[in-house]
């Protein structure tokens, strides 16, 4: 029936039911595809699990049809749709964007189950208008993770550093570990005034722009946009990645804390661009009453393959059993900030990390 109880049409209904049999397969092999990607493709068990989930409830809304329906309406051999092939489907060069394409065709065919049904089955729609939805968070994911394992592929040793005792006294110490390799540098300071800081952030700015380094504001998404940085690192009570993006424009780094398993799975279905993973290990720069530990870096490594960084009380002594536990990449701030000297302290820390 139709939606103002009009009988419909019996060949509207038969063509409705035509497009769904195909949509249903079409979404359904689409997905699988992309599960194919992201398990031996991305090897990430998180996205996996979630494409997984996403084709098993796909199923299970298609049971909500019959399937003799389905089966009766089905004429493959008078569908002129089968032999067309437009040259975009021959040319795929690459795995990322046969997962990709896949994915797309995965929502168009939600689209059609989701406007298809409406005619013969109209409780059954808005199940598909969710699983596209889910589809869309799920292809943020994991265009998010393959691309920024490419953009932080070399980043291994992050460093954490507050504003200094003046400005000579935080410039010397940025030259430094610059020079000494440090991937990314983040500008964590919760005592400066706004003013100061924006200077320290724009003086690091410069400085970090004639690098390869990265440069990261903690916490403060206006004074990281006003300066110019690469992005903003926030923690779970902070702004979140969506807002942060909206404020820094879709190119920059945001990062987010994770403390569980839970916390990191969402980070990256959230869009973050990395994580860090903590605290690890006491730390003389801020207190904690809870430590995840090495479990949480095991788990971490085991599921996700978003960039990950240990954080907490690492130090060249203990950074072997982090990349024991199956994370290269650290963030640190007293081991090399607080060291006699910090430029070799860096340098040390990120040679061990470089394991390949
Ligand atoms: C790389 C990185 N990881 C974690 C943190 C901690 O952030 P947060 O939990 O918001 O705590 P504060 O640093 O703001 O005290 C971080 N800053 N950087
Ligand atoms: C900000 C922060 N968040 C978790 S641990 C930590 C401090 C890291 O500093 P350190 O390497 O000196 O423990
Ligand atoms: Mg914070």
């Amino acid at each position: 029936m139709s939606h103002d109880s009009q009988p419909a049409n019996p060949h509207s209904t038969i063509t409705a039911w035509r497009a769904i049999d195909a949509a249903a397969n079409r979404a359904a092999e689409g997905l699988r595809v992309v599960e194919d990607f992201v398990r031996f493709g991305l090897d990430d068990r998180h996205l996996t699990t979630q494409v997984k989930n996403l084709r098993h409830d796909l199923t299970a809304t298609l049971k909500l049809f019959s399937s003799e329906t389905l089966h009766r309406a089905r004429d493959t051999q008078a569908d002129v749709g089968v032999t067309v092939s437009t040259e975009a489907e021959q040319a795929r060069t690459d795995l990322a964007q046969i997962a990709i394409s896949n994915l797309k065709r995965a929502q168009q065919s939600l689209r059609t189950l989701e406007e298809f049904s409406k005619l013969v089955q109209p409780a059954v729609s808005s199940h598909f208008e969710q699983l596209r939805y889910r589809s869309y968070t799920l292809e943020k994911a994991i265009t998010t993770t393959r691309e920024n394992g490419a953009r932080l592929a070399d980043a291994r040793l992050y460093v954490l550093i507050d504003g200094g005792r003046d400005a000579e006294h935080f410039a010397q110490l940025a030259g430094e570990l610059i020079a000494g390799g440090v991937d990314i540098l983040q500008l964590r300071d919760k005592r400066l005034d706004d003013k100061t800081l924006l200077e320290r952030a724009r003086h690091l700015r410069k400085m970090t722009s004639e690098s390869s380094t990265f440069f990261i504001v903690n916490d403060r998404v206006d004074i990281a946009a006003l300066a110019g940085a690469d992005g903003v690192h926030v923690g779970q009570e902070e702004l979140s990645v969506k807002e942060a993006r909206a404020i820094l424009g879709v190119d920059k780094l945001v990062g987010v804390s994770t403390h569980s398993i839970e916390q990191a799975r969402r980070a990256v279905l959230d869009g973050a661009d990395y994580i860090g993973v903590g605290p690890t290990f006491p730390s003389q720069t801020k207190s904690f009453d809870q430590f995840p530990g090495l479990d949480l870096v095991r788990q971490v490594a085991d599921e996700i393959r978003l960039p990950a960084f240990a954080i907490g009380g690492i130090s060249a002594e203990n950074v072997g059993q982090v990349i024991d536990a199956g994370l290269t990449r650290v963030a640190v701030s007293g081991a090399v900030a607080a060291a006699k000297d910090p430029k070799s302290a860096a340098a040390k820390l990120r040679a061990i990390l470089q394991t390949d």
